[in-house]
């Protein structure tokens, strides 16, 4: 065919064209709506037939409610890494995250492909324009964005049932991973909430990286266990008590729990908190993925349940005889305390308001576990206990490492027997390692702590002499008159009461 036949026939192509248009645009014109429609639903029909996929629309707003589909964002997260890697055109906003200050996403008519179980699947983005102009409380209503999904219609059963699953499931859970977090304080009955943005991290906190390891296990765990927990027939939560002396790492350790899962904080102070109702309605308002903490629960609560009001009760109440002595403050000299009792905190620590809304963990933290009430702390409520001590040489490393970027070191056995023979909690040891030049001189770092170590050293030695000195000045002192004996009530260890009579006999 020569170039002028050519012309001609892409010339007569033209003009058939436009004519179709002119005619079609004439049929939009005149032709009744029901008509159009109607042709439009057959020729679908007839396309579908020699169309071997299978299309499947998420829209960015679905319904009436103006609120944005959770599957569009999910997916819309999910593509996210394949499309910066893929399309060529993306759309990038700004977050406010660390790790990752900006997210990427396609830009409207790209196309991206994706592999399940090695069947190829194709993910769209689009728009549509709709031209009736409706009162809408986004600006941006008439552009409904949209992501569609091609598959072989081959594939059916396996991408509506599993892959549509495996999107949303990912989407979410990247979408939990890249969120700001959240540390919430109640402010009375209110949560408020800052930024979290605690450096602390499992490879940074001194401790036994046995001890360690258990714990990471347990909560990776834990967070995986969703279906595990549906099965046993048990709310999704767990219970931790940290517990030992001021300074071995409590408070580090809930951060480094919150950045390693991801989760939310909300370090509930129970001091502000006026009375049961309103606990619970704090609770209720935490969200799921969530650390509940609250920090000393010795102080803010005595055994009875009722909260302390001063020093003076902190001695007494720990008298179990004084404190079933103690009658119940009355409401009219009272009113302005909190109400808050135990069995209120129990409730929900494994009542039935537990269940509600996803995994929670709970955190208690005290400095005297010696103190607390069995009940509190059982299992089932306090599932682990942990132990946070005074620094083994083990922890000391783990400090060494981020401090000074020490492994080793030729003064480590001196510090090692040393940590063996003192009680200095990680605090302090960290306090010592602190370098005080730039560049940080390993040597006067290392020997500030020998320094202190040894000082620490002597004055234990020192305070123990007292203390044997003063057992041997109370031993050699004359006998004083024994009071008369008591039963003491934590001495009856069972009540058994007889059926046809109305005493209780004490055994
Ligand atoms: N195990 C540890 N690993 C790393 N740093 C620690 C550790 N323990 C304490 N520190 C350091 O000491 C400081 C105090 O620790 P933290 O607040 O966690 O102690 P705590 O056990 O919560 O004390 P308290 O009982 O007084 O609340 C922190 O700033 C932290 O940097
Ligand atoms: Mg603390």
């Amino acid at each position: 065919m020569n170039k002028s036949a050519m012309g001609d026939l892409l010339a007569q192509l033209g003009s058939i064209l436009a004519s179709i248009m002119f005619v079609w645009a004439i049929i939009q014109q005149y032709f009744p709506y029901n008509i159009r429609n109607f042709i439009d639903k057959y020729s679908q029909r007839f396309l579908t037939l020699f169309y071997p996929y299978i299309q499947i629309t998420f829209n960015e707003f679905t319904g009436e409610r103006f609120k944005r589909s959770e599957a569009y964002s999910a997916i819309e997260t999910y593509l996210g890494t394949t499309s910066s890697m893929q399309a060529k055109r993306l759309k990038a906003d700004v977050t406010k995250n660390n790790t990752q200050p900006l997210s990427l996403s396609m830009d409207d008519h790209e196309e991206v492909a994706d592999n399940f179980n090695g069947v190829k699947v194709y993910w769209s983005s689009g728009k549509n324009i709709l031209k009736t102009q409706s009162f809408s409380f986004y600006p941006t209503t008439d552009e409904k964005r949209y992501y569609k999904l091609t598959f072989h219609k081959r594939y059916r059963e396996l991408m509506v049932r599993d892959y549509l699953n495996h999107v949303l499931k990912e989407g979410r859970e990247i979408k939990v991973k890249n969120r700001l977090r959240k540390l919430y304080t109640n402010n009375g009955a209110q949560w408020s909430h800052v930024v979290f943005e605690h450096p602390a991290s499992f490879q940074t906190l001194a401790m036994d990286p046995v001890k360690k390891q258990e714990i990471i296990d347990d909560l990776t765990t834990f967070s995986n266990a969703e279906e595990f927990y549906n099965r046993i027939g048990r709310a999704w939560k767990r219970g931790y008590l940290l517990f030992g002396p001021p300074g071995t790492g409590k408070s580090t350790m809930i951060a480094a729990m919150a950045n390693f899962l991801s989760y939310d904080i909300y370090d509930l102070e129970l001091t502000a908190v006026k009375d049961n109702t309103e606990l619970r309605r704090l609770l209720i308002e935490t969200s799921s993925k969530s650390i509940i903490v609250i920090e000393d629960i010795d102080c803010s609560m005595d055994l009875t349940g009722q909260r302390k009001k001063g020093k003076e009760e902190d001695e007494e109440t720990t008298d179990p005889a004084k404190k079933a002595a103690k009658p119940p403050p009355s409401p009219e000299n009272d009113s302005k305390a909190s109400k808050v009792t135990l069995s209120g905190l129990l409730n929900f620590v494994d009542g039935l308001w537990s269940a509600c809304g996803g995994d929670r963990i709970i955190v208690f933290t005290t400095n005297h576990i010696e103190k607390l009430d069995p009940a509190l702390i059982r299992r089932g409520r306090m599932d682990k206990h942990i132990e946070l001590s005074y620094c083994g040489f083990e922890a000391f490393r783990v400090l060494a490492r981020n401090y000074l970027y020490l492994e080793d070191h030729v003064l480590f056995d001196e510090i090692r027997r040393l940590l063996e023979e003192t009680q200095m909690t990680p605090a302090d040891v960290a306090e010592n390692l602190m370098p005080k030049t730039s560049p940080a001189d390993v040597e006067a770092c290392l020997r500030s702590l020998i320094g202190e170590l040894e000082k620490v050293k002597r004055e234990e030695k020192q305070k123990k002499i007292e203390e044997e000195e003063e057992e041997r000045k109370k031993k050699d002192a004359p006998a004083t008159v024994p009071a008369p004996e008591t039963v003491k009530i934590d001495e009856i260890k069972e009540v058994k009461v007889i059926e046809n009579g109305s005493n209780g006999s004490v055994v």
